[in-house]
């Protein structure tokens, strides 16, 4: 029997949001409607999440003392990450004192760093992902390029949405690649990985949700990315019964090891029938923000449910899906506080939906809200959400 507490009282179920962007805000509205006190954290002031959580914190989450004082003051019974910029090694060792991680303090530890991941997956899981290699310094990466060969994708072992990322094609790439992975990740300069390129046909999201009542998937997210970031995402991604079936075993090898209650993103390379691993998100995908049109439970909501050990209704082991639907990243491109206008004409379509994230300021490019649409068929649901999110003008004050 599970028991909810009144928030901002004694008996409150306090939750705390480790990182607070967009898919934060989503999963604390989704708690705040179970009437969880919802405690928001990042590192900087007024994040999606904390403009909808009952209190906030700002702080460098990547500092060990900070973080552990932050979770001493507010005592969650839940912690949840919610990005790759976050003193794993400090969760794992209060979890050690009692403090519940979500979805474990290891699964958190391991996905933080593409090193823990990709050893687990392909060391000692055996799954098949790119070839790859693990460099400190310029002289072991441009060794490490010969040995995987070109074209190959650098990135930070500690990064996400494509930052610091670069795809070297050319000898004249190399030198590029390596300057933009030490300045351009989550946590500073640092350790790399370089990975073959793996020319697959599509690539796909495979939301995973392990419940009270077991593991469920979601339909698969098929999904574009440009320079690391996700731009287009649309569900379901048509596939062959037997690449599916792979995906799924892959997703189920990887998701029992990590454990722990919660949703996960899967990240995978189809080309045929033939399945990659190549990355794990241990909690709501940015490409789920599709789900937000397709799903009654949107993989925020599933992820509220999880995480309280509520149950999640499935049909055999599939969430239910109500047919095809598409989602549009929304980027700004600019400096200062974004001013939206022409909403009205983004959404002249009955089948498109929006969500502005409310991030107080931009600089450079950055992700600020998302168009979402319903459709006949994916390339439908694909243009009108495309559409939608072309229709909206941004200005600067
Ligand atoms: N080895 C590879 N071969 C081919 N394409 C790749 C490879 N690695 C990454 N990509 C492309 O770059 C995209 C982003 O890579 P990855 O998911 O590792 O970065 P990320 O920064 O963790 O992104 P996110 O946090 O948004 O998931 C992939 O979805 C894929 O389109
Ligand atoms: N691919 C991971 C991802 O989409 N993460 C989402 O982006 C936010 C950071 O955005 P910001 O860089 O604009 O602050 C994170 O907090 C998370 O919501
Ligand atoms: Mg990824």
């Amino acid at each position: 029997m599970i028991t909810l507490g009144t928030p901002l009282s004694p008996s409150a179920t306090r939750v705390l949001l480790l990182g607070s962007g967009e898919l934060g805000k989503e999963v604390a509205i989704e708690l705040q409607r179970f009437g969880v006190e919802v405690i928001a954290a990042d590192r900087y002031a007024d994040a999606p999440a904390m403009q909808v959580a009952h209190r906030s914190h700002v702080l460098d989450m990547l500092d060990p003392a900070a973080l552990r004082a932050l979770i001493a003051q507010e005592q969650p019974h839940l912690v949840v990450p919610e990005i790759e910029a976050i003193h794993t090694d400090t969760l794992v060792a209060l979890e050690q004192e009692g403090l519940k991680v979500v979805p474990t303090a290891r699964a958190t530890r391991l996905t933080m760093d593409r090193e823990g991941i990709r050893r687990l997956a392909a060391e000692t899981l055996g799954l098949p992902t790119s070839p790859y290699r693990f460099v400190d310094t310029r002289e072991a990466y441009r060794e490490a390029i010969t040995a995987v060969g070109l074209p190959c994708v650098v990135k930070p072992v500690m990064s996400s949405s494509g930052k610091g990322q670069s795809t070297v094609r050319s000898d004249a790439d190399i030198d590029a690649a390596w300057d933009y992975a030490q300045t351009g990740g989550r946590a500073g300069a640092g350790r790399c990985i370089v990975e073959g390129f793996i020319d697959f046909d599509y690539e796909i999201t495979l939301l995973t949700v392990r419940h009270a009542g077991g593991t469920a998937f979601c339909a698969p997210i098929g999904h574009v990315q440009i320079a690391g970031d996700y731009r287009e995402s649309w569900q379901p991604q048509p596939m062959s019964p037997a690449a599916l079936q792979r995906a799924r075993d892959v997703a189920r090898a990887v998701t029992d090891d990590l454990g722990g209650r919660g949703v996960f993103g899967v990240e995978l390379f189809v080309k045929g029938d033939d399945v990659w691993f190549s990355e794990v998100s241990p909690r709501p995908h940015d490409t789920g923000l599709v789900t937000l049109a397709s799903q009654d439970l949107s993989e925020f909501a599933l992820h509220a449910r999880a995480i309280l050990g509520l149950p999640i209704p499935v049909d055999a082991d599939d969430v239910v899906q109500h047919g095809v639907a598409a989602s549009c990243a929304l980027l700004a491109q600019g400096t200062g506080v974004p001013v939206f206008s022409n909403i009205d004409g983004a959404l002249q379509s009955p089948d498109s939906a929006l969500r502005l994230f409310g991030k107080p300021s931009v600089e450079g490019q950055r992700r600020v809200g998302v168009t979402l649409a319903r459709g006949a068929d994916v390339a439908s649901a694909r243009a009108t959400a495309r559409e939608a999110a072309a229709a909206i003008a941004i200005e600067w004050t």
